[in-house]
């Protein structure tokens, strides 16, 4: 093992130690001596059970076979999600005989392409511990032996995953649906987006464009949080191996779908080979997450979800973790943002399988690891394919089918992830550097300071960006408004990057897992409206981001004494449902504590 990565996991297990030993004997305690339906009474039982057919009712009232509870983000709003329709109905089919399935629960989930720039997404960080709570409302019937969780999106995956941790004694395996075919490539999207924030192509033009790259049902094909999503699911081994890029709607899908019910009503405490989610989701199986997200380029928020979804198994990850990760994991793929291809020119090269070995190899992921499917990670180090109607795995490439998208340890892209953290008189940030080009990692102008980025935006097209700047985007955190992605800003600061400005974006809130290409200092905490510093930057002060040396500062000597200008944020409390989350905007900790809405103590 790198001996960097086993000093970051002794610290972990350390600081995590009294929080880790008490979930643990929580989640020993709820596991249950038989069927957990066991505890049942016959009231609660027959309730349970009511609209069952006569065999499944047969089943339930017997103590012999499992029942599996399928928790489902599938709705029409999401086209990674849409697939998910039928699979309750495959799951049942798939374990006829060997265990029953019952659909537990339906959780929502928000499209963040939909809301991207909207309201909406002012509730999409929110929305996480949401899906995490239905996760748990879902199973708390408490008549289940192992747990299907079918989502893929953003906020999904972290949510379910969260929730399921809550009833850490169950076997889990996440059940994802694939990307949807490759369309208009990302990198030509992006160019006709630029386009129209230049006034150069009109909106028929644009709507064109999007729709020949967003066409089809599955997930989008850039690399953004959704498929990072997929990525820890394969590396912290919760997925049936190699499940992540199969697209939807084909046999080896269908395959897939079906081995993963029959794989979790395996892992009962029933049988004897019981695997728990609480358990296998340790110290290790997170640094494994942590490398797999920097060695991909992977999505900024899983800077924030990773520390929540570790709370939930009373691990303690800090950003240091993430940067000292960073620092000695090579980059191994370039996958749009941080590229030209998307996740199926990925997939055609070697995928998960081929990123895997490479990082086992290395001595960068930690082997002793339980996984849904066996005691350590080779089994993710294949790839799963149809003989006949069989399926089956075998060995991924052993060499990267194109060296332009994915790469051998022995010949990264860059030496280290890019995943940075930013100090300073500011407070922390975090940086992704893997889309951003050399001659812009260092970036010292004047600001200029917004509240929205829609005034962004508006000062863009009024030509008053036009310039060297760092722009400033402060009440943008989880407590002044969501801590919305500000991803809208991309094109028009893309624009200014191209015409050869120094150009850098500071701010309280988020970025989207597709933004890349502008050196971007986001998650700054302390936030604007709990005193943070970034309300104290005036227009004009010259603030200097330098990701070789780690510094985020604003040359302000009386920058402490200055009165905070703390915006006014009475606009985002409500409308458009914001007025269901003020508990949230009051709960919510810092995006360095995982930004939880759950009122821990372990989440400050
Ligand atoms: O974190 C992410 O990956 C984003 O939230 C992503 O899910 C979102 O949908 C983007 O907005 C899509 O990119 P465009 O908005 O550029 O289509
Ligand atoms: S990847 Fe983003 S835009 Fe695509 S379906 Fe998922 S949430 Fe929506």
């Amino acid at each position: 093992m790198h001996p960097t990565i086993e000093t970051v996991t002794t610290r972990i297990r350390a600081r995590s130690k009294a929080s880790r030993e008490k979930y643990l004997g929580r989640i020993a305690e709820a596991r249950a001596k038989g069927v957990k339906r066991g505890h049942l009474s016959c009231g609660n039982l027959a309730h349970g059970f009511a609209a069952c057919s006569a065999s499944e009712k047969e089943a339930l009232i017997g103590t012999t076979l499992p029942n599996l509870g399928i928790v489902s983000a599938y709705n029409d709003m999401l086209s990674a999600h849409q697939p998910l329709k039928d699979y309750p109905e495959q799951i049942k089919a798939a374990v006829a005989g060997h265990a029953t399935a019952q659909f537990a629960g339906g959780v929502p989930a928000m499209c963040d392409g939909v809301t991207q720039g909207q309201t909406g997404m002012e509730l999409s960080l929110f929305s996480r511990d949401v899906i995490a709570m239905a996760t748990a409302v879902s199973l708390s019937h408490d008549m289940f032996d192992a747990a299907l969780m079918l989502g893929v999106c953003d906020k999904i995956v972290p949510g379910l995953l969260i929730g399921a941790l809550s009833f850490g004694h169950l076997p889990t395996v996440f059940v994802p649906a694939g990307p949807m075919p490759s369309g208009l490539p990302n990198a030509e999207k992006s160019r006709i987006r630029q386009l129209y924030a230049e006034g150069k192509v009109g909106r028929k033009e644009l709507l064109e464009a999007e729709a020949a790259s967003y066409h089809a049902p599955g997930t989008c094909t850039f690399y953004g949080t959704a498929n990072s999503n997929q990525m820890l699911m394969e590396v912290m081994g919760l997925h049936m191996p190699g499940a992540a890029f199969v697209n939807p709607g084909t046999p080896l899908r269908a395959a897939l779908t079906a081995a993963a019910a029959k794989r979790v009503a395996g892992a009962t405490a029933l049988g004897n080979d019981y695997r728990p989610i609480g358990e296998m989701v340790d110290e290790k199986a997170l640094v494994n997450a942590i490398v797999g997200l920097v060695a991909t380029g992977g999505s900024t928020n899983h800077t924030i979800h990773l520390i929540a979804v570790a709370a939930a198994a009373g691990i303690k990850l800090e950003w240091q973790d993430f940067a000292d990760i960073s620092g000695v994991t090579p980059l191994l793929c370039r996958i749009y943002p941080n590229g030209q291809a998307d996740v199926n020119h990925f997939q055609a090269a070697g995928g998960f399988g081929f990123l895997v070995r490479e990082l086992l190899g290395a001595g960068l992921l930690h082997r002793d690891v339980k996984t849904l499917v066996g005691d350590g990670l080779e089994a993710y180090a294949q790839e799963p394919y149809l003989d006949g109607d069989q399926l089956r795995w075998r060995d991924a490439p052993a060499q990267s089918l194109d060296l332009d998208v994915l790469r051998p340890a022995s010949n990264p892209f860059a030496p280290d992830g890019g995943i940075r953290v930013l100090g300073g008189n500011l407070g922390q940030s975090i940086i992704k550097v893997s889309a951003v080009k050399p001659t812009h990692r260092v970036i010292e102008a004047p600001a200029m300071v917004f509240t929205s980025q829609h005034a962004v935006q508006k000062a863009f097209k009024d030509g008053l960006l036009h310039k060297d700047v760092v722009v400033v985007v402060k009440g943008q955190g989880p407590r002044a408004n969501g801590m919305p992605e500000l991803h809208q800003l991309t094109p028009a600061l893309g624009v200014l990057l191209d015409l050869g400005y120094k150009v850098a974006l500071v701010t309280d809130g988020r970025m989207s897992g597709a933004s890349g290409k502008v050196p971007a200092a986001i998650h700054l905490s302390p936030e604007a409206v709990a005193d943070g510093p970034i309300a104290r930057i005036r227009d004009g002060d010259i603030i200097r981001l330098d990701t070789e040396t780690g510094e985020l500062n604003v040359k302000a000597p009386d920058l402490a004494t200055r009165k905070s200008d703390v915006p006014d944020t009475s606009a985002h409390e409500a409308g458009c449902g914001r007025e269901l989350f003020a508990g949230f905007r009051a709960l919510v900790g810092g995006a360095e504590h995982g930004a939880a809405s759950f009122g821990w103590e372990g989440i400050v």
